[in-house]
């Protein structure tokens, strides 16, 4: 697998594009005592404040203390319990706050779960959003993660009641968009909460999109993007998972009057003037970059989507045609492109990026421009059968290697990887991995049988065992978050 090493660093530069501090620094321009943000400036008077939530809003943070903490009043922000010191230790200082930092840091949401400590800090942030005149600038920081990281029940609803609902959601396989919808309705600080509380002060959200489409208002539930809940959505949803029936009677409540959830403590008000929400990092950002890094490199990018999702299998199934169509000697037979576009909208590609990247291969067949690299990105899903260690990213690749093998071009076929661009894939230490269509052979001749290992979901096992782990991509704690980051490398 020549091309591993390559790869590796196609995918550091998808990572290095969306670092905290990188994706805040380019976005935020300081001109003496303004500063602009998505074309839009604001004057700094000794009037800044800042809130956060989210697993890359330390780094976030510090980067906006560093362009405009001279005039910042006052900030706090919620992160995932222990990164502080995760950081120290991988020797990412620059990615933590000063000590002298006029941001509070709340740790809290262990193993990614609303606790106490994440409740204290949403009080917190809402507290500090109530107090602001319309004198004032609130900047928002919101990472993936941010959901958990800023429970604020609408009562009589208990942090615990909250915590039920959205665990038996998440356990019975609904998708992120049902389960933020769920939680905008029980919450006082989701679904433009936040930016309510905040009026009349001019509210900046600078957000690290890690949900397909870069939605606003479902990122983290998009507490600085103000949706209505819909009654009927809310209960369709309940009632697709069987819920109903196992609601308690402080949610029920709180249902029955949806959108009277912040009449008590501000007058209702159109809030929406005074909010810029801004995508400043996702993983379309993450794709143009690795694509970069691909052309320095000699090869010819080409980006399919940076919204794939759907079973890993279907997935599997479309690199698998797509590496076949590069490939042919002769014309590709049309079946392969009808099937390509067939599968598309289980994948969640659209039919026109589809047939745009089957464009770019085939004139890279026949007209000889050299070794080619498809880049796409998203979040597949896997079906958990089995009881072992393993991830998607890992299990997608198993399942492309075997599907690279009926080539029968390894080993100077196509590479492909699969890696989460936080670096943690599933419970593994692994963000991803490697792949050709060697991977069955080299299995077997190693004793590894590749079958039971993707029946028992134990990606994670197999290639720590195979050739000592050297498939398994681990670049450590990246400190970032824009969903996973596929690579298709083919040589010419
Ligand atoms: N043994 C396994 N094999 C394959 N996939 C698994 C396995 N165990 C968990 N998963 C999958 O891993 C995902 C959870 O992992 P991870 O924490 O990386 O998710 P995530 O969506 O990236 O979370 P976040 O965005 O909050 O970091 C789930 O989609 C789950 O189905
Ligand atoms: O926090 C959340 O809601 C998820 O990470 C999606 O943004």
């Amino acid at each position: 697998m020549s091309t591993g090493l390559k790869d590796g660093c196609v995918f550091a530069a998808a990572v290095e594009a969306v670092q905290p501090d990188t994706v805040v620094c380019q976005s935020i321009e300081r001109k003496e005592d303004s500063v602009v943000i998505d074309g839009r400036t604001f004057t700094l008077k000794h009037n800044l404040h800042l809130v956060g939530f989210g697993k890359a809003v330390l780094g976030m943070a510090a980067e906006v203390e560093r362009i405009v903490g001279d005039h910042l009043v006052k900030g706090v922000i919620s992160v995932p319990h222990g990164i502080q010191q995760t950081l120290q230790q991988h020797g990412k200082d620059h990615l933590l706050l000063k000590e002298n930092s006029r941001i509070k840091v709340i740790e809290g949401a262990k193993h990614n779960l609303p606790d106490p400590d994440a409740q204290k800090a949403a009080e917190e942030i809402k507290h500090l959003a109530s107090e602001l005149t319309e004198k004032d600038l609130l900047i928002v920081l919101i990472s993936g993660g941010g959901s958990a990281l800023l429970p604020a029940p609408i009562p009589p609803i208990t942090l615990q009641e909250k915590l039920d609902v959205t665990c038996r959601l998440a356990g019975a396989g609904a998708t992120i968009q049902e389960l933020n919808t769920i939680r905008r309705a029980l919450s006082l600080l989701k679904g433009g909460g936040l930016a309510h509380h905040a009026h009349p002060a001019q509210v900046v959200a600078l957000i690290l999109s890690d949900v397909i489409g870069d939605p606003i208002d479902m990122i983290a539930s998009g507490p600085t993007v103000m949706s209505r809940v819909w009654p009927e959505e809310v209960l369709s949803i309940l009632e697709r998972y069987k819920l109903l029936n196992l609601l308690p009677t402080s949610v029920k409540e709180v249902l029955d009057k949806p959108n009277s959830r912040w009449k008590e403590n501000k007058e209702e008000s159109d809030t929406s003037g005074h909010v810029l929400n801004a995508v400043i990092g996702s993983n379309g950002v993450a794709l143009k970059h690795a694509g970069l890094r691909a052309r320095e490199l000699g090869f010819l990018p080409v980006v399919l989507s940076p919204s794939v999702c759907g079973d890993v299998r279907s997935v599997s199934r479309l690199y698998g045609l797509l590496a076949r169509f590069a490939c042919s000697r002769e014309e590709p037979p049309p079946d392969i492109a009808t099937e390509v576009l067939k599968l598309g909208p289980e994948v969640g590609v659209e039919s026109w990026d589809l047939c745009r990247t089957m464009q770019v291969l085939e004139k890279g067949r026949t007209e000889g421009w050299g070794a080619t690299c498809l880049l796409a990105g998203g979040e597949p899903t896997v079906e958990l059968t089995g009881k072992g260690r393993g991830g998607r990213n890992q299990e997608l690749a198993m399942r492309v290697g075997l599907e690279l093998r009926s080539l029968g071009l390894s080993p100077k076929g196509p590479v492909f990887l699969s890696g989460g661009t936080d670096g943690q894939d599933g419970p593994t230490e692994a963000a991803g991995a490697i792949t050709d269509g060697g991977l069955y052979d080299e299995a077997k001749a190693q004793g590894l049988d590749i079958d039971n290992f993707l029946i028992n979901n134990d990606s994670y096992t197999f290639f720590s065992r195979l050739s000592g782990g050297q498939q398994l991509l681990v670049p450590g704690l990246t400190c970032t978050n824009v969903m996973d980051v596929h690579m298709l490398l083919i040589p010419d």
